[in-house]
C-alpha cells in the first residue's frame, strides 16, 4: 500500500561515471594531476573595493597513453577529475552509453578473471584473496590448495562487479556470485577442479615449488597461535549473543577454525557475508552453507539460475549484513587486506556488537557520536552549528542510509527571495515570495557544507530543503518537505535531516507502533512515506528489537521516573541541592551551554552492588534542545557552578548499556535483574550564556534588533530625513531593512571598520538595490548608497550635516574612552540633525541571565545581584547602567548644543530595570557658524569608499 496514492519512483541504475569508464579502459595508465587555482573572485557585487577571499578552485589534467586533457576549474577536486575524464572520452570518441559490454563478453571476462586468480602470478601478489591461496597451501589432504568459492566471491571486487553487470540481481543476492564462480571454474575444467558437494575450487596442477617459495611471507619467527575474540549469533532469537574465541595457528587456515565453531568439518562449506561497517573493514559474518544448498554448476554462465537457500533465517545476522544468513553465525574481524601479506585481525567484543546494533538506529548514532549515556537519544532541535554537539543530523542520516544499504539522501534546495511588507508598524510582516524560487539539488556529500552556503550574507534569500531517501531497488521510500525557510542552505539541510531522523527514530523506538500513529507522526514531521517499502527496508529490526527487549518491557526513559528519585548526594557537604517535584522551566537558560563532569553506574541498591559504566571530565550540551536525558535539563538549571547532584533513572534499553560497558561480563548479571537502575552523578562545571542575538531572539518578540530598527524607522519618517548615515553599520542590517519602508530617504551611507561586515553589506545592498523597482511606491527610492571603511572616532567631511545619524549597538564594542571620543566627534563635527544611539542596559542583564547568575560563584560580599551579571557579548568592552548612559549622553548634548531624550526597546521605562536596549535621541540646536565651516571642506576625508551605488549607474 502506498500512502496518498503517490506513484512510486523507479530509480534507474546510474550510468558509469566518466572516470569509471576511463578506469575500465586504462586502469593505472590513467594519470590524474589536480592543481589548486586562484581565480579572481566573482562576488556578484560590482565595484566592491575589498579584496574577496575566494574559495580555492581545482583544475585537473589527465594523462592517458593516447592523449592528455586539462579540465576547467571546479570547486571540488572530484568534479575537476570527472570533467577531465569526460573531456578525454570525448577526445577519444568513446561514447559512454554504447560502452556496455555484451553478456557474452561479460561471461568471457568472468572466466578470464577466475583463471587469473588461480594463476602463478596471482599467488605472490598482495591482494585480499591471494592470502587465502597461500593459506590454503597449509591445508591437509584433500583440502590442500582448495579455496572456498564464497571467499572468492567476497574478496575479489572485480569479479563481483563483472557478475553484477551480467546480472544485477547479484546486488540483492550476493551469494549468487558463487554460482558464477563455480560455473566459470567448471568451464576451466582443464586446469581447475570443482569438488562435488563442496563449494570449493583448486588447481588441477599444484603450484610449482619455486612459485610457492617465492610467494610465502617471512614468518615473523613466533609460532604462537593468534587468539581472536569473536561473536556467536545464534539463529534462534531466544538464545543470547555470546562472545567466543578463535584460536588460529600460524600453520593453519583461519577459515577452517571458524568452520569448526559452526560445527562444520572444514571451510569449504562456509559461506561468507559481505563486509560490515566501514568499507575497509574485514568484519564479516560466517555461516554454514545449508545441506539443501544445490548449485547449478552449469558451465553456461548465461543460464545460471538464481538460487534460494532454505533454512531458518538468522534475523540478527541478516539485519547486519543486509543479506540472508541461515542458521547460527560467527561474526569476526579477520582477513587479508591490500596492505600486507599478513593476516589482519581485530578482537570483536560484545560491546562492539552492541555498538553495531545501536549504530543502525538514529538514537544510537547520536549516542555513539557523543559517547555518553547522558546524551539524549536524539536532540529535538537543531539551533546553531556552534551549539550542536555530536555528529550533525545530515551526517547521521547519511550514515543511517549507508548502514541500511539505502542510497545517500538527496537534498533539493529552493531559494526564495523574501521581503517584508512595507508598513513601519509593529504588525506582523508577512513573508512574501518574490518570483519563482530557484532550485538546486545536492547529493549527500555534495554541498550545503558550512562554507558552501550561497547566502550567508543574508542578501534577502531564504532556503527550504526537500529531502528524499531512495532504496537501492524499491525507489523513493521517504520524502520530507519542511515548509519553514532558513537563512542558510546548511541550516535547511540540517533541519530536514533532523526531522527525518526523529521520525525514523520513533519507529525504531517502537517498531510495533500502529500504522496510523506512524502516519500521523509522519504528517507532523512533513514526511510522506511508502509504508511497504519502508517496512521492507527496516522490518528486520523488529526481530532484533524483540530479542533485545523481550524481557525488559517498557525499559524506556520516562520523565516521571527521574524527578521522584532525585536526592542530594550523600556525604557531599557542598551539595544542599533539592528539587520539590518536577520543574521543567528551562526557558530562562535556553541557548546556554552547560558543561558538566559526570559518571553513570549501574546499581542494585538492595544488594549494594554498583558497576561504573562511564564517566567524563567534560560534557557540554545546549539547554532547551533536549540534547540530554530528560530530567537533566531541569536539574542543572537549578544548580550552581561547582555543585554536584546524584539522581537515578530507570535502565534504558539494554543494548545502550551494553554498548557503553567495556566489560559486559560483570554487568550482565546486574542488567538482567529487574530491580537495578542507573545512577548519575553530575557536577556543574560551567555555564556559557547564549550569544547576544540568540538571547534577544529568545526573549523578545519581535527580536530586539528588529525593534531597534523599527524605532529608527519611526524617527526617519517623522523627521522626513532624505539622507542617513549609519555609524558602525556592520553587515548593513539596518540599511537593508530601511529599504523596505516608505521613507523619504534618497541617500544612505554606512561606515564600519570591519571589512568582512562591509563586504556583506555591499553584496546585500547591491542585490537588493539592483532588483528594486522604482514603481514600488511602498518603498524608499534610493538614489545613492555608499559604504565607507573608517573609524567613527575620525571625522569625514563628506558625512557632515546629515538629516539623521544612527549608531546602534556599536559604542559598547569600543573602549570607553573611544566611545566618549566618538560622542564628541559626532556631535561637534558630523553634526547630524538627529542622532540615535543605542547600547545595552546593563541592569537588564539580570533578567536575561536569570538562571545563569545562579551558575556563578556566589560572592558573600555585599555585591548586588546586578553586579554579578556578565556582559551580553564577549566582544563588549563595557555595558552601562541607565545612570551611566544618561550621564554620558547628557554631558555630550550639553557640550555640543544638542538636546537629548531617553527611550529604549524591550521592556518598559516604567518597570524596573527599564529597557533592555537603552536609546538616546540627540537633536541639534540652532545651526552655528561652525556647522557651515565643517561642510564638505574635503580637508578631513579619513574614510575610504568601499562600495558605491548611484541609481543603478
Ligand atoms: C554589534 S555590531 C552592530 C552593527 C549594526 N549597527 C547593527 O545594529 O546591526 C558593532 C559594529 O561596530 C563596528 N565598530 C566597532 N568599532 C568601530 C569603530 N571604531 N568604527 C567603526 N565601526 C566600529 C564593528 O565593526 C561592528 O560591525
Ligand atoms: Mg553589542
Amino acid at each position: 500500500m502506498e500512502t496518498k496514492g503517490s506513484p512510486a519512483v523507479v530509480v534507474k541504475k546510474p550510468p558509469l561515471t566518466p572516470k569509471a569508464i576511463i578506469h575500465q579502459k586504462f586502469g593505472s595508465k590513467a594519470c590524474y594531476t589536480v592543481e589548486e587555482v586562484q581565480e579572481s573572485a566573482q562576488n556578484g557585487c560590482p565595484g566592491l573595493a575589498i579584496q574577496q577571499k575566494c574559495p580555492c578552485l581545482y583544475r585537473c589534467s589527465l594523462q592517458l597513453p593516447e592523449c592528455s586533457v586539462v579540465s576547467g576549474t571546479f570547486k571540488k577536486k572530484k568534479d575537476a577529475e570527472q570533467s577531465a575524464a569526460e573531456m578525454a572520452l570525448e577526445k577519444l570518441g568513446i561514447c559512454p552509453s554504447t560502452n556496455d559490454p555484451s553478456p557474452k563478453e561479460l561471461c568471457d571476462d568472468i572466466i578470464a578473471r577466475v583463471k587469473y586468480l588461480f594463476s602463478n602470478e596471482f599467488l605472490s601478489s598482495v591482494h585480499p584473496l591471494s592470502g587465502h591461496f597461500r593459506a590454503a597451501l597449509k591445508r591437509d589432504g584433500d583440502l590442500y590448495g582448495s579455496i572456498p568459492a564464497s571467499v572468492i566471491s567476497v574478496c575479489d571486487s572485480k569479479l563481483c562487479n563483472l557478475c553484477k553487470s551480467l546480472n544485477p540481481k547479484v546486488e540483492s543476492n550476493p551469494l549468487l556470485v558463487i554460482s558464477y564462480i563455480m560455473g566459470a571454474a567448471a568451464r576451466l575444467s582443464g586446469s581447475l577442479i570443482t569438488s562435488e558437494g563442496h563449494l570449493s575450487i583448486r588447481r588441477q596442477n599444484p603450484f610449482p615449488r619455486e612459485i610457492i617459495e617465492s610467494s610465502v611471507i617471512e614468518e615473523s619467527g613466533s609460532q604462537e597461535s593468534i587468539w581472536i575474540e569473536a561473536i556467536h549469533i545464534p539463529s534462534s532469537l531466544e538464545e543470547a549473543v555470546k562472545p567466543l574465541t578463535l584460536c588460529v595457528s600460524t600453520t593453519g587456515y583461519y577459515l577452517d577454525v571458524i568452520a569448526q565453531k559452526l560445527g562444520l568439518t572444514d571451510a569449504n562449506k562456509v559461506l561468507v557475508s559481505r563486509s560490515i561497517g566501514k568499507a575497509s573493514s574485514e568484519t564479516r559474518l560466517y555461516f554454514a552453507a545449508p545441506e539443501s544448498y544445490r548449485l547449478d554448476l552449469s558451465p553456461d554462465l548465461l543460464n545460471v539460475k538464481e538460487f534460494h537457500i532454505d533454512g531458518s533465517l538468522n534475523a540478527r545476522a541478516s539485519y547486519f549484513c543486509g543479506q540472508d544468513v541461515i542458521g547460527d553465525a560467527v561474526l569476526a574481524s579477520i582477513g587479508y587486506t591490500w596492505k600486507s601479506k599478513d593476516l589482519s585481525h581485530e578482537d570483536f567484543s560484545l560491546q562492539s556488537y552492541y555498538r553495531m546494533v545501536i549504530g543502525k538506529t538514529p538514537y544510537g548514532l547520536y549516542k555513539l557520536s557523543r559517547d555518553a549515556l547522558l546524551a539524549s537519544k536524539l536532540p529535538s532541535a537543531f539551533t546553531t552549528r556552534t551549539n550542536w554537539r555530536g555528529s550533525y543530523p545530515r551526517d547521521m542520516l547519511c550514515s543511517l542510509c549507508r548502514q541500511h544499504r539505502l542510497d545517500d539522501p538527496v537534498f533539493s534546495i529552493s531559494s526564495i527571495s523574501i521581503k517584508a511588507s512595507s508598513e513601519p508598524s509593529r504588525s506582523h510582516k508577512k513573508l512574501k515570495v518574490a518570483d519563482s524560487a530557484e532550485k538546486e539539488t545536492i547529493y549527500a556529500n555534495g554541498g550545503g557544507t558550512a562554507t558552501d552556503d550561497v547566502d550567508p550574507m543574508g542578501s534577502g534569500s531564504t532556503f527550504t530543503c526537500k529531502l528524499e531517501i531512495f532504496s537501492k531497488f524499491r525507489g523513493l521510500i521517504i520524502e520530507c518537505t519542511p515548509k519553514n525557510p532558513f537563512k542558510t542552505k546548511y541550516d535547511s539541510i540540517q533541519h530536514a535531516s533532523l526531522k527525518v531522523l526523529s521520525w525514523i527514530n520513533s519507529y525504531f523506538e517502537n517498531p510495533y507502533m500502529h500504522f496510523e500513529k506512524l502516519n500521523r507522526l509522519a504528517d507532523a514531521h512533513d514526511i510522506r512515506f511508502y509504508p511497504q517499502k519502508f517496512l521492507s527496508e527496516f522490518s528486520l529490526y523488529q526481530a532484533v528489537h524483540n530479542a533485545e527487549h523481550g524481557d525488559t518491557p517498557g525499559a524506556q526513559l520516562r520523565k516521571s521516573d527521574c524527578t521522584n528519585a532525585l536526592h542530594t548526594m550523600p556525604g557531599n557537604g557542598d551539595c544542599t541541592f533539592n528539587i520539590e517535584g518536577p520543574v521543567y522551566d528551562t526557558s530562562a537558560s535556553i541557548g546556554s551551554l552547560f558543561c558538566v563532569i559526570y559518571s553513570v553506574s549501574l546499581v542494585k541498591e538492595s544488594e549494594n552492588m554498583k558497576e561504573l559504566l562511564e564517566s567524563s571530565e567534560e560534557f557540554e550540551f545546549e539547554m532547551g534542545t533536549e540534547a540530554v536525558v530528560p530530567c537533566l535539563e531541569a536539574i542543572v538549571t537549578q544548580m550552581s557552578v561547582g555543585q554536584s547532584v546524584c539522581f537515578t533513572m530507570d535502565v534504558p534499553p539494554r543494548e545502550l548499556i551494553l554498548a557503553a560497558a567495556d566489560d559486559s561480563t560483570r554487568i550482565l548479571p546486574l542488567l538482567y535483574s529487574k530491580t537495578c537502575c542507573l545512577e548519575y552523578t553530575v557536577t556543574l562545571l560551567q555555564v556559557t550564556e547564549p550569544p547576544e542575538d540568540r538571547m534577544e531572539q529568545a526573549f523578545f518578540s519581535p527580536p530586539l534588533s528588529k525593534q531597534r530598527m523599527e524605532y529608527a524607522v519611526q524617527h526617519i519618517i517623522e523627521c522626513c530625513a532624505t539622507n542617513l548615515v549609519d555609524f558602525g553599520c556592520g553587515s548593513g542590517s539596518l540599511l537593508d531593512s530601511l529599504l523596505d519602508y516608505p521613507t523619504a530617504l534618497e541617500k544612505i551611507v554606512g561606515v564600519d571598520i570591519s571589512h568582512k561586515s562591509l563586504s556583506r553589506a555591499a553584496k546585500m545592498l547591491h542585490s537588493k538595490l539592483s532588483t528594486k523597482s522604482d514603481a514600488d511606491a511602498s518603498c524608499a527610492i534610493i538614489k545613492s548608497a555608499v559604504l565607507y571603511d573608517g573609524s567613527i572616532t575620525d571625522f569625514d567631511s563628506r558625512l557632515h550635516g546629515f538629516d539623521i545619524g544612527t549608531c546602534l549597538e556599536v559604542i559598547e564594542h569600543m573602549e570607553e574612552d573611544q566611545a566618549c571620543q566618538f560622542g564628541d566627534v559626532v556631535l561637534s563635527s558630523f553634526r547630524p540633525r538627529i542622532l540615535i544611539v543605542s547600547t545595552p542596559n546593563y541592569e537588564f542583564n539580570v533578567i536575561l541571565q536569570k538562571s545563569n547568575t545562579a551558575g556563578q560563584e556566589e560572592d558573600p560580599d555585599e555585591k548586588t545581584q546586578t553586579q554579578c551579571c556578565k556582559f551580553r557579548n564577549h566582544d563588549h568592552k563595557f555595558e552601562w547602567t541607565r545612570e551611566q548612559f544618561n550621564s554620558w549622553a547628557s554631558g555630550l548634548a550639553e557640550r555640543h548644543n544638542y538636546s537629548v531624550e531617553f527611550s529604549g526597546v524591550g521592556g518598559s521605562a516604567d518597570v524596573e530595570p527599564g529597557f533592555a536596549s537603552q536609546i538616546a535621541v540627540f537633536r541639534r540646536g540652532v545651526l552655528s557658524e561652525v556647522d557651515d565651516l565643517r561642510k564638505d571642506t574635503g580637508l578631513a576625508d579619513h574614510y575610504k569608499i568601499i562600495w558605491e551605488w548611484n541609481g543603478g549607474q
